[in-house]
């Protein structure tokens, strides 16, 4: 069976323990590959790697960075299929969706951070004319990102492009449930020329390789993206050490649809929204309030939508929604549509398990599911799922769905749909999220500050705000 290995000081390597875990295919529900068990041995050699590699990194000119990590950008598109049916097969993805999403988001990821870094500048302040002060951004240091299963290349790249482009080193660890494109990049980057240490791969459980690399005292910064009980658990690990923090959690994301919305956009973008890559993003619209008088039309368009998507083997080309990414995560899934019943919940489409014959006969699915008739403050309508079920509430007025929408622990996104723009913009001034979307859900500019408000997490990722989480500011001053 295929063993995945770690990326430490340049070279692929087994773990210390030689210990492994099961990875799965999801799809099929059986064992088709081995991740490292690693543990803090392997992080202090990762760690220790970063450290000595650091200065050399940090002081090449961006440009020599720029240029090697264009060419890991020029070798992830040159390897798209491949890539994509590997994310496809660890993950339970859609292969098409990773095709076209997925992997070439990895790509522009790298190449949109190795350009900008290339454009920032140094702020200077004149102080009358008796001071000059300049504000200087270097590296920070080693630095931890640590990423999760649902998008596994795409958020791998979103966080150690920014990293690597800044001048930082990074030991970085996949979600262990989906390690295998984090396998394959680690290649790609020998390939291109990264220098030994620059980035180094460790895979393994989060409690305990993560945990590792979390509390290791020469990472001095950590960009996290995951649930927000984890996130919490690795705020309270960072704070004694001062360690800077970006994280990116849950959310339990309102879609507003007022009755002068474009119909059939905000129908079919819902759709979009609510069950793409199984309802696994965090920004998918979970919680949907549509207006009142627009209410029954809505449901029907959108439940008819819904019944068209299809279900099953990701690999086939005419799939809508694949696999959950494993048995465990179907089984909380199941158990959300279980008490959204208890709640008093109508299962409108869906809500079982799909078993098919065949290949997939063990593999983890769950069909669209629509649940109505739920109130606001039920657990169901508060926790996040993070899979392809969705409720739907009417409302009466703009005061009380903006109430309803700001009445969870979230604030990672909400999108609006109405054709008034007064509207929007009021809407959206209220509404406490981090990111809104009007008349469209998921329209990428990786220019823009990305990230949530209240449990939704900390700090924001994207453009310079990214490039900046991974530099120290130096004031210097300057008495003429
Ligand atoms: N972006 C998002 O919003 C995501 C949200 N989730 C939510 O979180 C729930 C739990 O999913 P999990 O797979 O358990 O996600 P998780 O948040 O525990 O995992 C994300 C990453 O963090 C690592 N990790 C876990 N514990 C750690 C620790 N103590 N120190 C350092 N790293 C650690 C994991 O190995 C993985 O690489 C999901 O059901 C979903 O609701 C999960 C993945 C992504
Ligand atoms: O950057 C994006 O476009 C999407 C990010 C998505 C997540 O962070 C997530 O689903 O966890």
């Amino acid at each position: 069976m295929e063993k995945i290995l770690n990326y430490i000081n340049g070279v692929l390597c087994e773990p210390r323990s030689y210990q492994y875990l099961d990875n799965v295919n999801p799809a099929r529900g059986e064992v088709y590959s081995l991740v490292p068990d690693s543990d803090l041995g392997d992080v202090k050699q990762a760690a220790g790697s970063a450290k000595k590699a650091f200065p050399a990194w940090s002081g090449l000119p961006v440009e020599k960075r720029s240029a090697i990590l264009l060419r890991i950008a020029d070798l992830i598109d040159r390897h798209l299929d491949k890539l994509a049916l590997a994310e496809s097969i660890d993950n339970g993805k859609p292969v098409h969706l990773a095709r076209s999403l997925d992997i070439p988001r990895a790509s522009a990821n790298i190449r949109f951070f190795a350009t900008a870094a290339m454009h920032t500048s140094t702020e200077a302040h004149l102080t009358g004319e008796e001071a000059v002060n300049y504000t200087a951004r270097t590296p920070i240091g080693v630095v931890a990102c640590i990423s999760p299963w649902n998008l596994p290349l795409y958020l791998f790249t979103w966080k150690i492009a920014p990293a690597l482009a800044a001048g930082c080193t990074v030991v970085a660890k996949p979600s262990e449930l989906t390690p295998m494109t984090a396998y394959l990049f680690a290649q790609l980057c020998m390939e291109a020329g990264l220098p030994e240490g620059v980035l180094n791969i460790v895979h393994g459980l989060g409690a305990k390789a993560g945990q590792a690399i979390i509390e290791h005292a020469d990472i001095v910064a950590i960009s996290f993206t995951g649930g927000t009980a984890t996130g919490r658990k690795i705020a309270a690990t960072a704070a004694p050490q001062f360690k800077k923090l970006s994280l990116e959690l849950g959310g339990k994301n309102p879609n507003i649809i007022f009755a002068d919305a474009d119909f059939e956009q905000a129908v079919s973008t819902s759709v979009r929204s609510s069950f793409s890559n199984q309802g696994e993003i965090c920004l998918c619209g979970s919680r949907i309030f549509v207006e009142r008088s627009l209410y029954d039309k809505f449901l029907q368009a959108f439940v008819e939508q819904t019944n068209r998507l299809v279900v099953g083997n990701p690999l086939n080309d005419g799939t809508h929604l694949g696999a959950l990414v494993s048995e465990a995560h179907l089984q909380k899934v199941l158990s959300y549509i279980e008490l959204a019943k208890k709640e008093g919940g109508t299962i409108v489409t869906g809500g079982t398990r799909i078993q098919f014959k065949g290949e997939c006969a063990n593999g983890y699915f769950i069909g669209p599911t629509i649940i109505t008739g739920l109130p606001q403050q039920c657990r169901t309508n508060q926790e996040e799922i993070f899979g392809p079920v969705v409720t739907v509430m009417p409302f009466d007025t703009e005061e009380e769905v903006i109430k309803a929408a700001n009445a969870t622990d979230y604030g990672l996104s909400a999108t609006i749909w109405t054709e008034n723009l007064k509207k929007a913009h009021r809407v959206s001034a209220h509404v406490k999220s981090g990111i809104i979307w009007v008349n469209c859900w998921l329209y990428r500019d990786l220019r823009t500050p990305f990230g949530g408000m209240k449990q939704s997490g900390v700090g924001r990722e994207g453009g310079w705000e990214a490039l900046k989480f991974f530099t120290d500011t130096k004031n210097i001053c300057i008495r003429l």
